[in-house]
């Protein structure tokens, strides 16, 4: 089974507003909310793409109820932790740019991350466990550590996309796949990254500190992947951005359906860049007919043969 974690689900609140003026009354031209949380979209996305996973995390408050009755409509599975506060609400304003405001999620109790803890125990080899997107502002910093331990004593694959600390420290346990984009990339090495070529040698030393595979996704710029024998850089399709809210979390997920069906890293990667750019070009989550018309126009290139 494929289990994601979003540790700080959110309602995604994306509202359409231009022009915007700070310090005025503002009418809104359109609204829209969807569930969110990157391990959250990335259980969406892989039920569109004919995968079952099941979602876990920490749910609270009638924000909560909103997120699982959502999930549940759309048929995924959910084993969310209950906990005592409101999951929180993350504001997307499209006003010419994109600008998100996310909140720094609720209080969690010793004894609902114990609970927690509990379910990822309960996970079994063969089993794939995704670790998206922030934590709560009350868990410690070595909440991902802490878990990605307890999988790897039970032969249990991950994949991790967070940043900072908490990307750094899962590395050593051999992430099957991390993703982190060019800003992520660049900050936890205190540099700035341009273009996919400067992304190389810093998506490297992520090999080099533990993780099997690395994508760096970089917007409209394009996407770099590495592993021991492979560095490709893709070029991303062209389009209308409508909302790249979730972008990186389908690139995850459509990367990880494509490596499960046929087991082969460039036609993941093309599946994974495809999926990110099918959902910059829409308001919502991509679907498979929207990934597949825009495969033939990512075009990779080998740059290496080995890392
Ligand atoms: N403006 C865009 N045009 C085309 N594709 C995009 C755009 N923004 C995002 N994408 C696609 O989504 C993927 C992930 O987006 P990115 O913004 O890099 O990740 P994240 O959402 O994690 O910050 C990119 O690799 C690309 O395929
Ligand atoms: O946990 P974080 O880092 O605050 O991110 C949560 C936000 O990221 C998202 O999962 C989208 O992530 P991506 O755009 O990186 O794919 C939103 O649904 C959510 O509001």
């Amino acid at each position: 089974m494929i289990y994601t974690l979003t540790l700080n689900p959110s309602i995604d609140y994306v509202v359409q507003l231009e022009p915007f003026h700070i310090g005025e009354l503002n009418r809104i031209q359109s609204e829209t909310k969807f569930p969110g949380g990157k391990g959250i979209n990335v259980s969406r996305v892989l039920k569109r793409l004919g995968i079952d996973t099941t979602a876990l995390g920490f749910i609270g408050g009638f924000t909560g109820c909103y997120i699982e009755e959502y999930l549940q409509i759309e048929h995924n599975q959910t084993d969310f932790v209950k906990i005592k506060e409101d999951t929180r609400i993350n504001i997307k304003l499209n006003t010419g740019k994109e600008t998100e405001i996310n909140a720094k999620g609720p209080e969690i109790t010793t004894e609902e991350y114990e609970e927690l803890k509990a379910k990822i125990r309960g996970l079994e080899s063969g089993d794939f466990l995704i670790l998206s997107g922030s934590i709560p502002a009350s868990l410690p910093n070595t909440t991902y550590e802490e878990l990605v331990q307890i999988c790897s004593e039970n032969d249990v694959q991950f994949i991790a996309d967070a940043e900072g600390d908490l990307l750094k420290n899962v590395l050593p346990y051999k992430p099957f796949l991390v993703k982190p984009n060019h800003h992520e990339l660049g900050a936890l090495f205190n540099i700035e990254i341009q273009s996919p070529e400067e992304a190389i040698p810093y998506g490297k030393k992520l090999l080099e500190m533990g993780a099997q595979n690395v994508v760096v996704s970089m917007a409209d710029m394009g996407a770099v992947f590495i592993n021991k024998k492979n560095v490709l850089v893709a070029t991303v399709p062209s389009g209308v951005l409508k909302s790249s809210v979730g972008a990186g979390d389908s690139l995850v997920a459509g990367f990880l359906a494509q490596f499960l069906k046929t087991g082969k890293y460039e036609e993941a990667f093309r599946y994974g860049v495809a999926s990110g750019s099918a959902t910059a070009f829409s308001i919502e989550l991509c679907t498979k007919d929207q990934i597949e018309a825009l495969l033939p126009q990512v075009v990779i290139k080998r740059k290496e043969n080995g890392a």
